[in-house]
Order: structure tokens, then sequence, then C-alpha cells
């Protein structure tokens, strides 16, 4: 489980997240939304110690996150909205493996969850490819294959459809639902509601750095109408042309 309470994180005068409490259970799938500027990559950047909070504390399956932060990024995965900077091998393949890698797996285990995590993203047959030759676009897909191949107990995604063509955008749903399924926890950070309501147990909307909604949409084909029309006013619709 993680669970923040009464987190504040700010930066300078800026206060981007404002004592928000907010418990993720394990194989529970989160949809976090909210409009730019939100609070939203602030807060979850704290789930696994990349953002420390000024108030309030973390824990990941009841361990503090400050001090615990190699246990912290084992259970929770994140991939990032800009990728750029998290890539730590020359190829496809080595970078998506090293992760594994520092797990300490075999190599046949390693072999199986980068084929498997380069598929999910479209990536497959591709491990030998340059990451510097490739389109931003395909990088966002190595970066998610890293964070799949890892297995975490938790999944962080953060904007993890920008810049996805729309058959990469269906294989990653395709992904996480089935991830989930099969006990994941996820949390999908988004502006893009209507991208991951189908998929999601729960939508929690940030507003100004605080809790402004929290929706069960388990098990609904479309949500109750009063939380859609909430998640109109808070700037994030469910459908892009509200
Ligand atoms: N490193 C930083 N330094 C200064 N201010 C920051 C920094 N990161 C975020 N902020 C500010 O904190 C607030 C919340 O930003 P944050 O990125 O957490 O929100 P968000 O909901 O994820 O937004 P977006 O969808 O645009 O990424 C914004 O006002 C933002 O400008």
């Amino acid at each position: 489980m993680i669970e923040a309470r009464n987190v504040t994180v700010s930066y300078d005068d800026v206060v981007a997240v404002d004592g928000v409490t907010l418990r993720v259970s394990d194989g529970e799938f989160l949809a976090l939304v909210g409009a730019n500027g939100s609070g939203k990559t602030s807060l979850v950047r704290t789930f696994n110690g990349l953002v420390a909070p000024h108030e309030g504390e973390v824990r990941v399956d009841d361990l503090d996150v400050g001090s615990n932060p190699v246990a912290a990024r084992t259970a929770v995965g994140m991939v990032f909205q800009d990728p750029r900077d998290c890539f730590v091998a020359a190829t496809v393949g080595d970078d998506v493996a090293f992760g594994p890698e520092n797990l300490g797996l075999p190599r046949p285990e390693i072999r199986d969850r980068v084929e498997s995590a380069l598929a999910a993203v479209r990536m497959d047959g591709r491990e030998a490819e340059r990451i510097d030759a490739l389109s931003g676009g395909e990088r966002a897909r190595v970066a998610i294959a890293g964070a799949l191949a890892m297995e975490p107990a938790h999944l962080v995604l953060d904007e993890p459809f920008a810049g996805l063509d729309a058959p990469t955008r269906e294989t990653v749903r395709d992904r996480l639902r089935a991830l989930h399924r099969d006990g994941t926890g996820v949390v999908v950070v988004t502006h893009e509601v209507g991208s991951v309501i189908e998929l999601a147990d729960r939508v929690v909307a940030l507003a100004d750095g605080e809790i402004a909604l929290e929706a069960d949409v388990s098990g609904d084909a479309a949500p109750d109408p009063a939380v859609a029309d909430r998640l109109t006013a808070l700037g994030v619709p469910l459908h892009e042309h509200e």
C-alpha cells in the first residue's frame, strides 16, 4: 500500500501539494487527474522518494519512504512524463534490462522480461537499436517498458499516453489492464480522464494541490453524471471536446 499522510510539497513560494492524504491499496487502479499545475506530478514523486514532502509523510508497505528509499523504489516503479533523463544505457535492450539486472535476476528471466515489456509497447525485436536514434514517442515507449520489466508492486505512470500513436496507446492500455487484473497496483497521472476511466477503480482529482474529488468508478460503464460534471468543472472533462 502507498499511503500519503497530510503531504505538502512546496517550491519556494509555490505550494504544489497542499496537505494531501491519500491511500492507494495493493492492486488498486487509480486515475490521478487534474488540470495542468494541480500538483499531480509533485504528489506522485513523493511516492518513491524523488520528491521529499515538506510536511507530512509517505509510507509504502508501511515503511517510511524517506528512510527506506531503495525499498520504495523497488515497490513503486515510476515512468516520467519526460523520459529524456531516465535512460541508463545506449541501446533499447540494455536499457530495459538494466532494472531487472540490478534486481539480480537470472539471465533467462531478464531476457523474458525485456521481451515481454518491449512487446507491451510495440517495440519488440528492437533491442539492438540505439536510444539516441529513436523518436520522442519511441523513447516514451522504452521508458514504459523499463518500468514494466521491473514488475513492481505499484506502477506509477505520469501522462503515459502523451506522444503515443493510437495503436500504441491501445497496446499500453491493454497491458495496464492485464497488469491490474494480475494484481499490480497502477496509478495513472493524466489530464485525459477519458483515456483511463474504464480501467480505473477510483478517480482522484487534484485542484490547486488539494483533493477536489474522489470517486469510485470500478465496474462503471459510464461514471455517474454528477462525477462527470464535477470533472468538467475541474477542467478535466471526460471527453476532450467538453
Ligand atoms: N521544480 C519545480 N520548481 C518550481 N515550481 C514547480 C516545480 N515543479 C512544479 N512546480 C510548480 O508546482 C505546481 C504543481 O506542479 P505539478 O507539475 O506537480 O502539477 P501537475 O498537475 O503534474 O501539472 P502538469 O500536468 O502540468 O505536469 C505548478 O504551479 C508548477 O509550476
